[in-house]
């Protein structure tokens, strides 16, 4: 991240963000922001609320109580705003089996607003950019479970968000993949897109991001910077949460 996209406005600012599922609290009094070309994990345990925050981010869960804001604007007010600034990866990246890849990304496409030329010219860079070509005429329905993921992130990054929001990216990639998608991530990071992805694993935070977000049965528990002074604490906080529930153990 240059010193100009850190002085810029938040892409996305969550104000005590809660949300109850099934009963529970599912997220609490979250509050978070992300600048562009920053890269954010929201790392924790099974459970943590990872998802559901994600998923209100993106427009697919409604927040109880709270505020979600991009480039500024009051997002819950504005829902066709996620459509056009947010990408977003679910954890199960949901696909019509019937398509083949071509027409996944046509389809994606469309819904973002893209025709024509400008269709056909995002289509055929995010192809080349995730090396689908071999792909390309496949059934989706017939991807194996890692080349599924790639298709998802494909139409994640089509239209270009100013916001790449990613549930457990590197679920069921090799590492010679899981070390493409770092690559990827990064790329677009320098390219000034913000990205907020989910993970349980703290090697791929440290791997990936700038800052990391802990959360633990639906709070934040930590957030800070995954290098320098603050690494110690990020991983002291993590293996409490992973290890003892969140409590701190004894000396
Ligand atoms: N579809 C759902 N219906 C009801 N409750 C749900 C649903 N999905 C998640 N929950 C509950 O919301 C809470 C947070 O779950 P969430 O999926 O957000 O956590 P997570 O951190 O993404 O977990 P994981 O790493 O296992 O994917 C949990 O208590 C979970 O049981």
């Amino acid at each position: 991240m240059t010193a100009a996209q850190a002085a810029a406005p938040p892409v996305l600012q969550l104000e005590q963000v809660a949300r109850r599922r099934a009963g529970r609290a599912a997220v609490q009094d979250l509050s978070l922001s992300l600048a562009p070309g920053q890269v954010l994990g929201l790392l924790g345990v099974n459970g943590a609320g990872k998802s559901t925050t994600l998923a209100m981010i993106a427009g697919a869960l409604r927040p109880d109580s709270g505020s979600i804001r991009l480039n500024g604007d009051d997002f819950l007010e504005q829902p066709e705003l996620a459509r056009r600034l947010i990408g977003w990866l679910p954890e199960r990246a949901p696909v019509w089996p019937e398509l083949t890849v071509t027409e996944h990304l046509d389809a994606h496409a469309r819904l973002r607003g893209l025709r024509g030329d400008a269709l056909r010219g995002a289509r055929e860079a995010i192809v080349e950019r995730l090396e689908l070509l071999p792909l390309a005429r496949r059934l989706a329905g017939a991807l194996s479970q890692g080349q599924r993921q790639r298709l998802g992130l494909a139409c994640a990054l089509l239209h270009r968000p100013a916001l790449l929001v990613l549930d457990e990216p590197a679920n069921a990639l090799d590492p010679v993949q899981v070390g493409a998608l770092r690559k990827l991530i990064r790329e677009q990071a320098t390219a000034g897109t913000a990205v907020i992805l989910s993970t349980h694993v703290l090697v791929e935070v440290t791997a990936i991001c700038d800052r990391v977000a802990i959360l633990h049965e639906g709070q934040l528990r930590y957030e800070g910077s995954v290098r320098g002074d603050d690494h110690a604490a990020l991983e002291r906080t993590f293996f409490d949460i992973a290890m003892n529930n969140g409590k701190a153990q004894a000396a």
